[in-house]
């Protein structure tokens, strides 16, 4: 049975500020609130070391209405501006997500995050698509307009650790998190929309389910609520849960900022009282122990 290191995987504190505001028709409009949530975050916390952003922060998050929002990256505004905003504030970005017009002309759910220089160090494009029909109750499907990504996304964020990154429906599969955390990771992000029926049933579980199963922190940042301006609902509630399952900070779904700071010592202690990534049976369940990772950018 191999033995894997249950050193801390974080070299220090991470501190994180989660964006969780609401993106509407205006593209511009929707940048500009980044801008302001951005500088306010870092104005109220100055060591701060990353902003979260929410999935689809660019437009709202409609099938018929990606097309209209997708951009080519890198070269596209959004890209641009999230590494200008990097660079600026000499803060990591993870860019929660927006729509991607792909060279081969299809659609993607991605996610961008960026160095404090403003490099992109990781795209995700979103691999499972949110295809569902609770009837009467919430039908939505992606991949109308959506194609899926192919790859589980595991990087190095700058010096602090190994993370990987997943968006939104993507935290149902643990097979994502589980190929992180065998790599090495100490963090999963997810930028996500979870919405008013499937949030309280769901969103909190997940987040505690992925880090619990991995002994990780999990960090999901949602856009907040629009009640008035009607359209898909999201849930809010941006949260980080530590690798014991405990929900450290959360936001409820109006607009608002949530920060955390992740500490090297509690994956430690968690890692080492119950060492439960020193006595996985790969021998018992090769068909999850993959090692695919997302290399291209
Ligand atoms: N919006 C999503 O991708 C996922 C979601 O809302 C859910 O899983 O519930």
């Amino acid at each position: 049975m191999p033995i894997r290191n249950t050193m801390s995987v974080l070299s220090k504190n991470l501190k994180v500020a989660l964006l969780q505001f609401h993106a509407g028709a205006d593209k511009k409009a929707n940048l500009q609130k980044v801008k302001e949530f951005a500088s306010k975050a870092i104005t109220q916390h100055p060591s701060l070391d990353l902003l979260v952003l929410p999935e689809c922060f660019n437009s709202p998050y409609s099938v018929e209405e990606f097309k209209n929002y997708c951009e080519p990256i890198p070269g596209g505004e959004t890209t641009e501006f999230l590494s200008n905003l990097a660079k600026e504030h000499k803060v990591s970005i993870v860019g929660g997500s927006f729509p991607e017009l792909g060279s081969d002309n299809k659609i993607y759910n991605t996610s961008l995050t960026f160095d404090k220089t403003g490099k992109i160090i990781a795209k995700h494009r979103k691999v499972h698509l949110f295809d569902i029909d609770i009837p009467g109750k919430m039908t939505f499907k992606e991949s109308i307009s959506l194609a899926p990504g192919d790859k589980a996304t595991v990087f190095q964020l700058e010096d602090f650790c190994k993370v990987g990154l997943g968006i939104c429906y993507d935290i149902r599969f643990p097979e994502l998190a589980m190929v992180a955390a065998r790599q090495g990771a100490g963090i999963m992000f997810y930028p996500g929309a979870f919405n008013t029926v499937t949030g309280p049933k769901f969103w909190t579980k997940f987040a505690v389910a992925r880090a619990i199963d991995n002994q990780v922190y999990v960090v999901m940042c949602s856009p907040a609520r629009n009640v008035a301006g009607g359209g898909y609902q999201a849930y809010g509630h941006s949260m980080v849960v530590d690798p014991n399952g405990d929900v450290l900070v959360e936001a409820g779904h109006d607009e608002d900022i949530v920060y955390c700071e992740l500490k090297p010592d509690v994956i430690t202690e968690a890692r080492k009282n119950i060492p439960i990534s020193t006595q996985r049976r790969f021998d018992v369940y090769h068909d999850v122990a993959s090692d695919a990772v997302a290399k291209d950018i």
